[in-house]
């Protein structure tokens, strides 16, 4: 067993670099550096990162990295990029990388090549998905569909919905994509409300085909074109997504039309799957390659390029530095893009449920504080309403800025202002503004404390030229290492999720009390509630 991380001389050796921080400014440091722009930026796929704002040194890279070798990530990536089952607690390999492989690569897991039934199944996608386009395929009245709705979670859902957003330049024409996740009736009525069965197709994704929400939204969503198009209907408004076989066998439907995965994708790094069909009926075969390009593009920068100008690497140990060595809580994700809107939600499955562990590999409670808090909103939204908090709050916020320098919206001049106010905040973050300053100014003294920033609050600023799938391929695939490497430093299983278990175990008993007279024992907390809801639910 190896030494507490927090004991190994390295982890002491980076506690004590960070005592030499006191008093250090970013002012000084860009002062005393005129190449620290140049000497802190890296370049990989089309993404250009600016990490110069954080409060590092060369020492503290070279700290960082030197970490990262003895918890030995490089080998752990190999082994990831071999195939091996690095998810241990579920005795998987986690192996999303091969989703992107080109065809031809050989990628092998439990001695299997994967690459063409990866492709197998994309060429299935991408005849079905001509087919809804070109008309081929329609509905049961012998209307072409035109709305697409999946129906699914978590990983299931988030990936598809910020990708269909993302790409809204991209769309096929005439194609509309819907979203039902939550169990929540509210949001099936408020999707199909101005919905016509008759042009519209469900794709029920699940990984297990057995999710409460997305089980009950898919019975929900069959009445609803039963009841209009007959029973018949099934087999031309609803196809599945799923890797389990029997069970969409068992929900009726017919497996010819299902596109199937593996057990070695893990449902937050599914959007590059059979879960992105939406997706690719949403923007078309080609752009959902040229996104699987990105990812694949990305894939092979962190596997070949130095730690020291590995942009995901460089990414997961800037976060290291803040969540353990700061005491840093969180990380906003500000991307300022309208159409990047649902990247912070989709960032917070990839990264909560990744790397939000409280014990390591080996069953032991973790020493050191692992996954950060991951939040955000769009610049520049967010300016008028948290970032008082970032600029002049207590706390320490690193912010991940993420911008594009051409428009894809016609208001071009929009844009600049966008950017200029993306350079503005992370300017003003890193610089502040001095009493002195201030003062000289003429700002009068009693309002001065009030007004004063005080900088050093670092931030990354991700440039893109264009949000295009090739480059939202890049991005992604450039998050997904980066928790990789965060949560191999931290020596956990970042592909397991047993922290959502307890509480699907909890609903489906109180579930059954809702629904019968039989009762379980609570506490008195949980029972008062479930009281006063049945007295008050009404009939
Ligand atoms: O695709 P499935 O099996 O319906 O699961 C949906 C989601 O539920 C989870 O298992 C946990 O809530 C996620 O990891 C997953 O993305």
């Amino acid at each position: 067993m190896s030494a507490p991380l927090n004991t190994s001389s390295v982890w002491r050796d980076l506690q004590q670099h960070r005592q030499s921080w006191e008093g250090v400014t970013l002012r000084q440091l860009f002062q005393d550096d005129p190449q620290r722009a140049r000497n802190f930026s890296a370049e990989a796929c089309g993404l250009y990162l600016d990490y110069s704002k954080h409060l590092i040194k060369p020492e503290t890279l070279r700290l960082l990295i030197t970490l990262a070798r003895a918890r030995h990530l490089e080998e752990r990536r190999a082994a990831m990029f071999a195939g091996e089952r690095i998810n241990r607690t579920e005795g998987r390999a986690a192996f999303h990388v091969a989703l992107r492989a080109p065809k031809g690569h050989v990628m092998r897991t439990a001695g299997v090549d994967v690459v063409p039934e990866v492709h197998k199944v994309l060429e299935h996608m991408a005849a079905f998905t001509r087919s809804i386009h070109d008309g081929t395929w329609r509905g049961a009245t012998g209307q072409p569909i035109r709305k697409i709705i999946n129906i699914g979670i978590g990983g299931s859902y988030l990936g598809p919905e910020m990708a269909w957003k993302a790409l809204r330049a991209y769309r096929h024409p005439g194609m509309e994509l819907g979203f039902v996740a939550n169990v929540d009736g509210a949001t099936f009525t408020d999707v199909t409300a101005h919905l016509d069965p008759a042009e519209t197709l469900f794709i029920v994704s699940s990984k297990t085909f057995t999710t409460l929400e997305t089980m009950t939204n898919a019975q929900q969503a069959r009445h609803w074109v039963t009841s209009a198009l007959g029973e018949a209907a099934v087999a031309r408004h609803f196809v599945a997504v799923s890797t389990n076989v029997e069970a969409v066998e068992a929900f009726g439907m017919d497996t010819g039309h299902m596109f199937g995965f593996w057990d070695w994708v893990g449902g937050r790094y599914s959007m590059d799957s059979a879960i992105g069909l939406s997706t690719m009926l949403g923007v078309g075969v080609e752009h959902f390659t040229a996104m699987l390009a990105g990812f694949h593009a990305m894939d092979n920068h962190f596997q070949t390029a130095p730690l020291e100008q590995n942009l995901p690497v460089l990414m997961g140990l800037l976060a290291l530095w803040y969540n353990n060595f700061w005491d840093a809580q969180t990380l906003a994700i500000l991307p300022y893009a309208h159409d990047l809107a649902r990247f912070p939600a989709y960032l917070q499955q990839l990264q909560m449920e990744s790397n939000g562990k409280g014990v390591d590999e080996d069953g032991h409670p973790v020493v050191v504080d692992t996954g950060a808090i991951i939040w955000g909103e769009p610049g520049t939204d967010g300016q008028h309403s948290f970032y008082q908090l970032i600029h002049q709050g207590t706390r320490l916020i690193p912010c991940d800025f993420i911008g594009f320098c051409q428009p894809l919206s016609p208001l071009a001049e929009q844009h600049e202002l966008l950017m200029a106010n993306l350079i503005a905040q992370a300017e003003a973050l890193a610089f502040g503004k001095t009493a002195e300053e201030l003062r000289a100014e003429g700002v009068a003294e009693a309002l001065v404390p009030f007004r004063v920033f005080p900088g050093n609050r670092p931030s990354s600023v991700l440039l893109g030229d264009r949000l295009d799938p090739h480059t939202l391929g890049a991005l992604v695939a450039l998050y997904e290492h980066s928790v990789f490497t965060q949560g191999v430093i931290w020596g956990i299983d970042s592909f397991d999720q047993w922290g959502v278990e307890l509480g699907k175990v909890l609903a489906q008993r109180i579930v059954a009390e809702l629904q019968s007279t039989a009762r379980h024992p609570h506490d008195a907390s949980t029972a008062a509630l479930l009281q006063r809801y049945l007295q008050r639910r009404g009939s």
